[in-house]
């Protein structure tokens, strides 16, 4: 058989569809792509210490829209590092802007983020070899140059103020996108001191006044002037805003949708703003996904998304220390080595870092940085007995001469053969920013994507949208929200597969599955 060479992908701006397929199970019209496809699992009996287990089928037709509508992002703490960084980088794709650094000249990519700079195999040519295609590619998506952002922030600086506050960017970069980034200014945002750390209120001076109910009312409104101004089919919002703290969960409060937003108009404390953003969103029939890691879905949110059929993702952009996490410790349980602690300490300098310097904000991220192993752990019996866990640490600290460039720093002990041990130690140093705003990216495109594609099962009359929590955005989450009762996924490379082989299945095609049983049967 050939050996495999560096496959060359197609080069410039791919055709409408880079790839048709052709199966009696898909149907391509003017408007959608239609495909039947028959979901293969299998059914466990448990007997008697033993198991019986059946193959199951079971047809899923998927139906895409294939027009990719014209697409807002609208950012809720857009002045950060994160929102600064992500709008001057998606202008500098836009005009093609280079820059120069020490390094000498550099150019704009996407590249952190899978929809725009990773690939999928698409199945293998006449030679045997394997075709690769990029990822954004398997269906219509909506391209991040394409996106018209917009939001809002308790701070007032403009997006050339904030990018320069970040301090994330090169300066002949930012010098270049400057001007075009004056021009755009947050909208007044919602301002609750004690849901983030008192070390903020000197930003605040961008705020709504009023009530909760006013508040909500305020940003409904906000999203239909951005959607109007703009000739928007599709908005998107997004949380980059600070971490707030967790809100207490409270029956006859924030259990259902009707109390949640009882509560909203009696102005109860225990609704965060992120809370009143999601409400807003919902009510406005717009996904709304939290990159932070706060309980903002709080039992009576999810309850109106449900209701309303909205879309609804989070918790927590999973951009560096903790996606390494999800890495590594898939590889060591599956490899039946057993990690007996892990100690992930970091330290950063920028506004998130000052904010996380308070008790309850740290609180919020300390949650959200150690479940990531939960599945990984309880999978394997073998290694670890009924509630039998790692040691976990998470440490961070505030460091403001280092800026957003987050220090990680992780150590992995573990029982290896005969009672051995093995320590890996890792230090991992990046701007925050950047690995978190191609993130933002892709949860945007998959989050919009989602909206466009619908199933039927054979008992169903009628084609429908996906359960509201979208815990397809797991890839890109630290603590992946589920639909109630559902399993939680945190090992990253499931993670891939599943979004991978659910956007496969919606053209008709079988999940990837390296058996490779070409190159091993001959
Ligand atoms: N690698 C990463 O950067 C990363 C990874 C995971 C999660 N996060 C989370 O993303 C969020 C943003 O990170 P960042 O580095 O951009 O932080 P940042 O502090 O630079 O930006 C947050 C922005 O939100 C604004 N803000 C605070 N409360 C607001 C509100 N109620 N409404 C509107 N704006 C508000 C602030 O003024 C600030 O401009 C943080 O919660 C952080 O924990 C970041
Ligand atoms: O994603 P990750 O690198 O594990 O976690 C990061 C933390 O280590 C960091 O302290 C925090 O400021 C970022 O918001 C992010 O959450």
């Amino acid at each position: 058989m050939a050996p495999q060479t560096q496959q060359s992908l197609p080069t410039g701006d791919a055709p409408a569809d880079l790839f048709q397929v052709q199966s009696e199970n898909v149907t391509y019209t003017d408007e959608h792509i239609l495909s039947r496809y028959v979901y293969r699992d299998s059914k466990v009996v448990r007997g008697d210490g033993r198991y019986t287990v059946v193959p199951t089928e079971k047809v899923y037709n998927f139906k895409t829209t294939r027009t990719v509508p014209r697409v807002g992002l609208m950012m809720v703490g857009w002045g950060g590092n994160n929102g600064s960084t992500l709008t001057a980088s998606i202008i500098a794709n836009r005009r093609n802007v280079t820059w120069r650094t020490k390094e000498g000249v550099q150019t704009p990519n996407y590249y952190g983020s899978v929809t725009q700079s990773s690939t999928l195999k698409l199945g293998i040519d006449e030679k045997g070899q394997d075709v690769f295609i990029p990822f954004n590619q398997i269906l219509p998506m909506v391209h991040p140059n394409d996106f018209v952002l917009g939001g809002w922030d308790i701070s007032g600086a403009n997006l050339a103020e904030s990018m320069e506050r970040a301090q994330v960017l090169e300066y002949d970069l930012q010098r270049q996108v400057r001007d075009e980034m004056a021009e755009m200014k947050p909208l007044p945002s919602i301002y609750y001191p004690d849901y983030i750390a008192a070390n903020q209120s000197d930003r605040a001076d961008n705020v709504l006044k009023g009530s909760k109910q006013d508040h909500l009312e305020q940003i409904r409104k906000d999203i239909r002037d951005f959607k109007a101004a703009h000739g928007l089919e599709r908005v998107i919002v997004l949380w980059t805003a600070n971490t707030e703290r967790f809100s207490s969960i409270l029956p006859g409060v924030n259990d259902t949708a009707d109390n949640i937003l009882k509560a909203v108009q009696e102005g109860h404390e225990e609704v965060a703003p992120s809370t009143v953003f999601a409400l807003a969103c919902i009510l406005e029939k717009v996904p709304f996904v939290n990159g932070s890691p706060q309980n903002t879905f709080v039992p009576g949110v999810i309850d109106l998304a449900s209701r309303e059929k909205v879309y609804i993702g989070g918790d927590d952009f999973k951009s560096g220390q903790t996606k390494v996490k999800s890495v590594l410790v898939d590889f060591l349980v599956n490899a039946g080595i057993k990690p007996l602690a892990i100690t992930s300490y970091n330290h950063l300098g920028n506004n998130d870092g000052k904010n996380l310097s308070a008790p309850q904000q740290f609180r919020s991220k300390e949650i959200s940085k150690s479940n990531v192993v939960d599945d990984m752990v309880a999978a394997n019996p073998i290694l670890y007995k009924k509630g039998e866990h790692p040691d976990h640490i998470v440490v961070i600290k505030y460091a403001p001469a280092v800026g957003d460039s987050k220090r990680a720093l992780d150590e992995y002990v573990s029982e290896i053969f005969m009672g051995g041990r093995n320590t890996i130690s890792l230090y991992n140093v990046c701007e925050d920013s950047l690995l978190a705003s191609p993130l933002i990216i892709d949860l945007a495109i998959v989050t919009e994507l989602m909206t466009r594609i619908e199933y039927k099962t054979d008992d169903m009359e009628e084609y429908a949208p996906f359960h509201a929590v979208l815990s397809v955005l797991s890839y890109m989450l630290k603590a992946p929200m589920v639909p109630p009762g559902t399993p939680v996924v945190n090992a990253l490379a499931k993670q891939r597969a599943a979004m991978e082989n659910i956007f496969r299945a919606c053209v008709g095609l079988p999940p990837q599955n390296d058996m490779m049983l070409e190159h091993r049967a001959f």
